[in-house]
């Protein structure tokens, strides 16, 4: 692709994301959430270019078990396709990973994190743990709130334990109407992984989660 066609398009994604969000009054913030963004190479040009003053916040989960969980997705849309531990390496005789399939390349999140360093500094980003979101809701939008600016508004008690679904559930304001818990789609049953696979992607991992806690200076306790 030549650069000014690049360039155009850069333009209109610029443009129609724009127009795309809502209008905000004072005090308002607009979010939009697209997990895509965090590992699409264009994306931290593209929102830099169309606002350099965003805060951006990333979820971010065991990439092993984001891998299983990506993965039991892909299944229950194109069933039929080969286990998660033959796609899993290159080789599995001589366990080389395969790095390039999108389940595993996703977790890679110190790489992703690099290209969004180019354009925005560490301090307008937030990190949130996906484990604590699910242990500790509270706590973590917390954190998010006080990111934001926003003053502490959701708290312990918006919140209660849905154990058969093994998520939390938000409570309504006011104690009314129904709870908002997790549709359908969260939480599937992640097939049983041969153990040894998970071992050998614990070890791929590992320099790239310690990489990435050095970088954002959290350590998410995925070792
Ligand atoms: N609020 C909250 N807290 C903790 N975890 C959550 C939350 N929302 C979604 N999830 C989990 O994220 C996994 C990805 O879900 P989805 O693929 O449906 O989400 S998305 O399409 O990427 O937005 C999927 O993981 P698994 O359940 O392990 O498959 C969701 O359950």
């Amino acid at each position: 692709m030549n650069v000014s066609l690049l360039t155009f398009h850069s333009d209109l994604f610029v443009i129609s994301c724009r127009n795309l969000m809502p209008k905000a009054l004072d005090g308002q913030i607009v979010m939009e959430k697209t997990p895509r963004y965090f590992v699409t190479a264009e994306a931290p040009g593209r929102i830099h270019a169309m606002s350099k003053d965003t805060k951006l916040i990333v979820v971010v989960r065991d990439p092993v078990t984001r891998a299983i969980s990506d993965y039991t997705q892909i299944i229950s849309k194109a069933p039929g396709i080969p286990g998660f531990e033959t796609l899993t390496f290159k080789n599995r005789t001589t366990g080389r990973i395969d790095a390039s399939w999108s389940p595993i390349w996703i977790g890679i999140y110190a790489q992703h994190l690099e290209n969004w360093l180019q354009y925005f500094p560490l301090s307008q980003m937030h990190f949130v743990s996906g484990e604590r979101l699910i242990s500790d809701p509270s706590g973590e939008l917390g954190k998010v709130q006080d990111f934001l600016g926003l003053q502490r508004m959701i708290t312990d008690e918006h919140f209660f334990f849905n154990e058969t679904k093994g998520f939390p559930c938000l409570k309504k304001p006011q104690g009314n109407g129904k709870p908002h818990c997790l549709g359908k789609t969260k939480g599937r049953i992640h097939p049983n992984i041969d153990p040894g696979v998970v071992e050998k992607l614990r070890e791929f991992y590992r320099p790239f989660n310690r990489h990435f806690y050095q970088m954002t200076g959290q350590n998410f306790g995925w070792e």
